[in-house]
């Protein structure tokens, strides 16, 4: 099941086999991508998040994304210091102790938009065990659901890069398929999660329309790897994928790669900016989705009685 689902519009995973998915998106949504810059200071950065989300809200954005880790700066040696409990998922907590998400919260409801929030460092305190957690708030300000990065960023590149996020954090361990109401089904993934075209390809034969990752690339591997994985997501399943990543900054021990992008269901690049604080947006349209599943029209093509069906099969129970 998608088990991290809160709202009362979830839809279990293990729903029937995904119909035909001509119209994934009900009417056109702007979304905006935030490329924000970030630094040590928590309280700092969520002020910075809210002018900047105020300023893509006042042009018009339904879906609003911050990036990865966008309360903290990302590195396993602040995420024990910069981790919050998340109300909901682990209980009532006193206000004080949950600052990201009242901040996102009362964003979401001033300004009346979906927030996707980035990641933040999450606590679990029943168990003690960190997560890289994003979470999806309702224009109401509702918490609507949360995704634990599921495949956690332990690479080791000579000379270039070593980076276990294992060490202190621990892994998701559930997609993640959150319902709009108004436009509909967005799957979300974190960062290296865009890795494991799995997740997104659950998320589209569920009828999702988009996936979204909020990512942290670096200068190694984004150069390469960044758009190429957006791309593929989005060629694989026709439906638009959004990469938002933090600005970057010559002080941060980890270098973000930036260049935040929505690509299009024909895996066209279609909005993208440089390495700067910046704001991306698009309007993504029920006709594109349409007009590239009839040109190309994997999405009724598919050999289940040679392969099997994924979406159907579904993932392990927790
Ligand atoms: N930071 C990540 O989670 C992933 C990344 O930088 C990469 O896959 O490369």
């Amino acid at each position: 099941m998608f088990r991290r689902f809160l709202s009362a519009a979830a839809t279990p995973f293990r729903a029937a086999a995904t119909p035909a998915m001509s119209f994934p998106l009900k009417k056109p949504c702007k979304l905006a991508l935030i490329q924000l810059a970030t630094g040590n200071d928590k309280t700092a950065n969520l002020k910075h998040a809210g002018e900047k989300v105020a300023e893509a809200a006042s042009r018009g954005a339904n879906v609003v994304v911050l990036p990865e880790c966008f309360n903290s700066p990302y590195g396993t040696e602040y995420f024990p210091k910069y981790a919050e409990p998340i109300p909901g998922v682990t209980g009532a907590h006193p206000p004080e102790s949950t600052p990201s998400y009242n901040t996102l919260s009362a964003l979401a409801s001033t300004h009346k938009i979906y927030l996707i929030g980035g990641s933040i460092p999450e606590l679990d305190p029943r168990t003690q065990k960190l997560y890289n957690t994003s979470m999806t708030f309702s224009p109401s300000g509702a918490l609507i659901a949360t995704h634990r990065k599921v495949h956690l960023f332990d690479i080791s590149i000579p000379g270039k890069i070593h980076f276990i996020e294992s060490e202190v954090l621990s892994p998701g361990m559930t997609p993640t398929l959150v319902d709009l109401p108004e436009f509909g089904l967005i799957g979300i993934g974190i960062c290296y999660d865009v890795r494991f075209p799995e997740l997104a390809m659950l998320a589209a034969r569920k009828g999702a329309f988009a996936m979204v990752y909020p990512g942290a690339f670096n200068m190694t591997t984004g150069p390469v790897h960044w758009e190429l994985l957006g791309r593929g997501r989005a060629v694989d399943n026709q439906i638009y994928v959004a990469l938002c990543s933090p600005a970057r900054s010559a002080e941060a021990g980890y270098t973000a790669w930036g260049h935040s992008m929505v690509i299009d269901p024909y895996a066209e690049v279609v909005a993208v900016t440089d390495e700067t604080e910046g704001i991306v947006e698009w309007v993504l349209t029920p006709e594109r989705i349409t007009e590239v599943r009839k040109g190309i029209p994997v999405t009724v093509q598919r050999r289940f009685d040679v392969y099997a069906d994924i979406s159907v099969v579904g993932p392990t129970e927790e």
